[in-house]
């Protein structure tokens, strides 16, 4: 992996552009889905947004086959396209492309972000997953991910983590680049304080919504202390 000096970030035509201070959005909710969904979950997926305002939503079936998830997709991605929410799959940059997605979100060992981008074109967006490293997520800019995603910020136990983030990667790359950053892990409507404050950009958010013990609508209108919804406008 290349090693960015000083020098390098300051005259890459990508980086310096991010350096250049502009305005940056209040911080947004990511709703990423139940790792497994029934035919129900439309309707909670409608509760949710009937919650406050969410930006995103991510389908993220573990262990399904592209077929099942596709059809899974239909009446989700119709949801989202009424409600103004991006639609973004995982994994997969060919079914984000198959499904006419919003946005693909692809981990570490989930492809080649510069293959999806050709694939996918200048409008799809793509997330890549940079752990605790500052030094993957400037791979990811470098490689033109629409945003970077940082975590595990707390335990969860939605997903088997193996890293660690500090809330000072999120300072320290909002303080450096334009493009924006999303924090994931174990977040909740108690503990996304200090990551909002730090700079994130989006809270993505699975098990606080859905094993919220009133129910999804609850799980995100609990999002509103933190992320203001307020003030925007
Ligand atoms: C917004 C967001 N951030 C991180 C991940 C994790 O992606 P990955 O590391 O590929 O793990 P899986 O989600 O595929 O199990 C994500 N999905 N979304
Ligand atoms: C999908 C995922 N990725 C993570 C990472 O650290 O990259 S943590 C995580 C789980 C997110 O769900 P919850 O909000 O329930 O913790
Ligand atoms: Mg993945």
């Amino acid at each position: 992996m290349t090693d960015f000096t000083d020098e390098e970030l300051a005259l890459d035509p990508h980086f310096a552009d991010q350096f250049e201070q502009g305005f940056r959005p209040a911080c947004q909710l990511y709703l990423i889905s139940p790792p497994t969904i029934d035919e129900t979950f439309v309707d909670a997926l409608a509760a949710a947004f009937d919650g406050g305002k969410v930006a995103a939503f991510q389908l993220r079936l573990k262990g399904l086959d592209e077929e099942a998830i596709a059809q899974a997709a239909a009446p989700l991605q119709k949801l989202c396209a009424d409600r103004d929410v991006a639609f973004i799959i995982n994994d997969s940059a060919a079914l984000a492309h198959r499904l006419g997605a919003d946005g693909v979100h692809l981990g570490q060992g989930d492809g080649d972000p510069k293959a999806a981008r050709r694939l996918l074109g200048p409008k799809v967006q793509i997330g890549i997953t940079c752990h605790d490293s500052r030094h993957m997520a400037m791979e990811a800019g470098e490689a033109g991910a629409d945003y970077v995603a940082f975590g595990a910020f707390y335990p969860t136990t939605t997903k088997e983590t193996t890293h660690q983030a500090d809330p000072s990667i999120l300072g320290w790359w909002t303080t450096l680049f334009e493009l924006p950053c999303v924090a994931i892990g174990g977040i909740n409507a108690d503990n996304a304080a200090p990551l909002v404050a730090a700079g994130a950009d989006f809270l993505a958010v699975s098990g606080a919504v859905w094993n919220h013990p009133e129910g999804p609508k609850a799980g995100v209108a609990a999002f509103a202390a933190v992320l203001d919804w307020e003030n925007e406008g």
